[in-house]
């Protein structure tokens, strides 16, 4: 059973992360991604695409050229869980690669 962190926990989560933000609107964190070019943002997607099955959780993002916006929320609990928090973070790392 997945729980929604409480505003505490969500709060040191976003300070261990880069570049996320919360939105209270959509209770999700949300960030931008920049790339060189479409190729290199297609890559990126096709590796948290992997992920996310594997994870059985997916984002909510979209897709212009070399930008991908990216919100990540738990629709089962209606908030951030640390599957987002996780996600956030795995994000994170491949793009750093
Ligand atoms: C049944 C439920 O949809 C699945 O367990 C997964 C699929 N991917 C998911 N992704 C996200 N973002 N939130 C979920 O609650 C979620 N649930």
């Amino acid at each position: 059973m997945v729980d929604e962190l409480t505003d505490t926990a969500r709060s040191e989560a976003l300070q261990s992360l880069s570049g996320w933000d919360y939105d209270a609107g959509s209770k999700a964190l949300k960030k931008r991604y920049v790339f060189k070019g479409f190729s290199a943002a297609w890559a990126f997607m096709s590796r948290v695409a992997l992920l996310a099955e594997k994870m059985d959780h997916h984002p909510e993002w979209f897709n212009v050229y070399n930008k991908v916006d990216v919100n990540l929320t738990t629709h089962d609990v209606g908030g951030v869980s640390h599957r987002d928090t996780d996600m956030a973070a795995a994000m994170d790392a491949f793009f750093n690669a």
